[in-house]
């Protein structure tokens, strides 16, 4: 049963498929604030050439690897900006339709990668009021690029709800209510990894344009 008085989502896809260049599943969803967990977003190849793209920009430029400075994020990070990349623009492509909005409101793939011990600790995708930010960030997609032996799931903790990293799958969220109270338990971190590695590629989109 859907209640009636819901406010309107971003994230427009009904059924158990959304239909891109690939038939991407939604496998799970829980409808207020929207958070959607999908399968099928990546193939094998999309995810390792992802890993492989980034770990090549970290050996060309050791600036272009940046360590957090605080406690929050541990991993380590960068951005994909080979936006003439084939299976980039393809995987761009892809987001659009599933985030239901434009790329050109996107800042470009971000690449994460947790080492066991590293952890993102829970945090809220958008910036505060108290920021200066007029453009916010208003929905996110974490995909994720590998299997991890253990630990590292994406949790939430204001929902009691988690998800395993699987290699290919993905979790969207929203957090452009009225109704800040919504936006607000879109709360969500990453678990320390506890064996193996954590490998995530993340598309936040604003509310408008920035390319
Ligand atoms: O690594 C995760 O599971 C979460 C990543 C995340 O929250 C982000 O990139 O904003
Ligand atoms: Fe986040």
């Amino acid at each position: 049963m859907i209640a009636e008085n819901r406010e309107q989502t971003i994230f427009n896809h009904v059924g158990k498929k959304i239909l891109t260049d690939r038939e991407i599943d939604i496998v799970a969803k829980i409808e207020e604030p929207m958070v959607v967990v999908l399968g099928n977003m990546l193939s094998d190849e999309e995810c390792d050439e992802l890993i492989r793209l980034s770990t090549d920009k970290m050996k060309r430029s050791k600036i272009g690897t940046t360590r957090a400075e605080n406690a929050l994020r541990t991993s380590s990070s960068m951005f994909i900006e080979e936006t003439e990349n084939l299976i980039v623009a393809r995987i761009e492509k892809r987001i659009e339709a599933v985030m239901n909005i434009p790329i050109e409101h996107g800042e470009g793939l971000q690449i994460l990668q947790y080492k066991p011990g590293q952890e993102y600790r829970a945090h809220h995708d958008f910036f505060s009021s108290a920021s200066k930010v007029t453009n916010n960030r208003i929905s996110t997609l974490v995909m994720y690029l590998n299997d991890v032996e253990q630990g590292g799931e994406t949790f939430f903790p204001h929902l009691n709800f988690s998800v395993s990293p699987r290699k290919g799958m993905a979790v969207y969220f929203e957090y452009f209510y009225n109704d800040p109270a919504l936006n607000d338990i879109t709360l969500h971190g990453g678990a320390p990894v506890e064996v193996g590695e954590k490998w995530v590629a993340t598309q936040w989109m604003r509310k408008q344009r920035v390319r």
